[in-house]
């Protein structure tokens, strides 16, 4: 079994019954949701949020219930992965596109647990850009503020140059400032400008960290 799976599987287990849980996004938490169809199965009681369409997707296939955030002021577990987690459990997500609403899920839930493969811990954040979600109108306009912060962004697009759009319908900038120093006051500093919507940065918002490699799942805990 892969480092993914493991991580993925195991987070599934910090879900007891009855609880309402945030489902992330991406190719690691893809295992703790089957497995949570699995659990839920063989008689597991809960109700999910998903964070994107893909995972809204998924859970369907599986039968897992869902409830709206109409209807619930926070959730008890969010499981999600990371693309860099540094030694605070500080993270760069948005690898997918889904930044915005894993972070209102993980921000309304009592405990945030990431699932990871050991390739995405490292030192200090920044080898991977940061995902930056943008109102499609003020694109260019962030874009150039972000080169004043000796940041260069760059508008995702496939291979036909066409801009992903997220679940939201705006943009994504991916900003390399190089290693990040200080994380927290980087994202404040981005949502100051006007058409930034959110960040990839998540600062102190993990619980515990779950960190797979072919030989089993380290768990980090936040200092
Ligand atoms: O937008 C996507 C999410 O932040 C993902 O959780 C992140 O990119 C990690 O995905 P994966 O587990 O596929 O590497």
């Amino acid at each position: 079994m892969n480092g993914k799976q493991l991580a993925g599987e195991q987070a599934a287990q910090y879900v007891e019954n009855g609880m309402i849980v945030g489902l992330g996004t991406g190719s690691t938490v893809y295992y703790s949701i089957v497995a949570l169809g699995r659990r839920i199965r063989e008689g597991l009681q809960i109700q999910c949020i998903p964070t994107s369409k893909q995972t809204e997707h998924l859970a369907n296939e599986l039968s897992i219930p869902l409830i709206s955030l109409k209807d619930v002021e926070k959730l008890d577990i969010t499981i999600d992965g990371a693309d860099e987690i540094d030694p605070n459990l500080n993270l760069i997500k948005g690898g997918g596109g889904a930044l915005f609403r894993e972070k209102l899920i993980a921000s309304l839930s009592d405990r945030l647990v990431i699932v990871a493969d050991q390739v995405k811990t490292v030192e200090r954040l920044g080898a991977f850009c940061v995902p930056v979600e943008v109102v499609p109108f003020a694109t260019d306009v962030v874009a150039r503020t972000i080169s004043t912060m000796d940041g260069s962004a760059t508008l995702r697009c496939d291979q036909e140059d066409v801009p992903f759009v997220t679940d939201n319908g705006n943009y994504i900038l991916d900003c390399n400032f190089g290693h990040i120093e200080q994380p927290l006051q980087l994202d404040r500093e981005l949502k100051q400008h006007i058409g930034v919507v959110e960040t990839g940065l998540f600062v102190d918002m993990v619980g515990v960290a779950l960190v797979g490699s072919p030989d089993g799942v380290s768990v980090l805990e936040r200092k």
